[in-house]
């Protein structure tokens, strides 16, 4: 690599997943820009994959794409109703994805956010739901049926429960095609959702999954069609994922790739923010402004953590611990 790792911390607009500020920690090698920003509850064994979705952008560069642009949908946290009617309407976005099932939250509110974002879409737009796996298998049919009459449609629903089997459970008792996506990222393998038959689509993010030549042979492998999803990186790691939906052969749906717009800041100067839901597919990673850099820059014991926990990763990759097959 060139030069030391820099750590950011990245105001969210809105809570999502829990948090308002994105950390993590960008490197420069001899292809550019690489981003590492696995979850901070993840351990080290999980976070392996991710540098090597860093380490790919920064030393070897990605693969050629074969389209140019990508249809992105926007992403509507867990916010209320009129919240979610004005992210959809300001986004131009002609797909919505809908965080439900929020801990804490009850199955009226997700019903008003689908609602909203039907009527801030109009009928011709595409709505998808994401549960992150919060429902067990009577709940998800209940909640599927009344979210689907309520927005008029859904094009999938995505992680309605935590585990393959009751995904396959599902799939045979609903109408709404299931996507995966936790099954497949967090996955010992990757493939066991498809060989159980418990999905219609696969979401693949590519840090978890090594960076785009790995994600490429899940893909192959997978036998599904594929929706490219950010983990919500800054516009560098965005880049990477949008090298994957550039790179693959079929890419049927919008991708989840607009999450620049849910930060406050980002690290370059001209951030991946779509113009009417679409997004370029950049040949490299950006480059971060050293201004940006510095003005985000995360704290010294953000600093210390991250750093750390890169050397204890790159310990690991040294090592001859075998991985898991791809
Ligand atoms: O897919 C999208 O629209 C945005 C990305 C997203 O939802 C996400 C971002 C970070 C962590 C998990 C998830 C998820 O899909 O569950
Ligand atoms: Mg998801």
């Amino acid at each position: 690599m060139v030069g030391t790792p820099s750590v950011v911390a990245l105001p969210l607009r809105t809570r999502f997943r829990g948090i308002t500020v994105r950390e993590t920690l960008l490197v420069e090698g001899p292809a550019g820009w690489g981003e590492f920003c696995p979850f901070p509850e993840y351990d080290d064994a999980e976070a392996r994959a991710w540098w090597r979705c860093a380490r790919e952008a920064a030393e070897d560069g990605w693969p050629a794409p074969v389209r140019d642009r990508v249809e992105v949908n926007v992403t509507v946290p867990a916010v209320d109703a009129d919240h979610a009617h004005r992210i959809v309407t300001d986004s131009g976005a002609r797909t919505a994805k809908v965080k439900v099932a929020e801990k804490g939250q009850d199955p009226g509110q997700d019903l008003a956010r689908v609602e909203a974002v039907r009527d801030a879409l109009g009928p011709g737009g595409r709505v998808r739901v994401d549960a992150n796996g919060g429902w067990d298998v009577d709940a998800a049919v209940a909640a599927i049926t009344a979210l689907a009459r309520a927005a008029g449609g859904l094009e999938y629903v995505e992680q309605p429960c935590a585990t393959v089997e009751e995904l396959a459970a599902l799939r045979r008792r609903v109408d709404v095609p299931v996507a995966a996506d936790e099954s497949i990222r967090r996955a010992e393998d990757p493939l066991r959702v498809a060989r159980a038959e418990a999905a219609d689509v696969a979401v693949l993010k590519v840090a978890p999954l090594g960076g785009v030549r790995a994600s490429l042979r899940v893909a192959e492998q997978i036998g599904l069609p594929c929706v490219v999803s950010s983990a919500v990186e800054s516009s560098v790691g965005l880049a990477a994922g949008l090298a994957l939906a550039g790179a693959l052969p079929e890419l049927p749906f919008a991708c989840g790739l607009g999450t620049a717009d849910l930060l406050a800041a980002d690290v370059v100067a001209a951030p991946l923010h779509p113009e009417r839901g679409v997004l370029p597919v950049l040949p490299h990673p950006p480059a971060p402004d050293p201004a940006l850099l510095e003005r985000h820059a995360a704290g010294p014991a953000a600093r210390d953590w991250w750093t750390a926990r890169l050397r204890r990763v790159l310990a690991l990759e040294d090592s001859v611990v075998p991985t898991r097959p791809t």
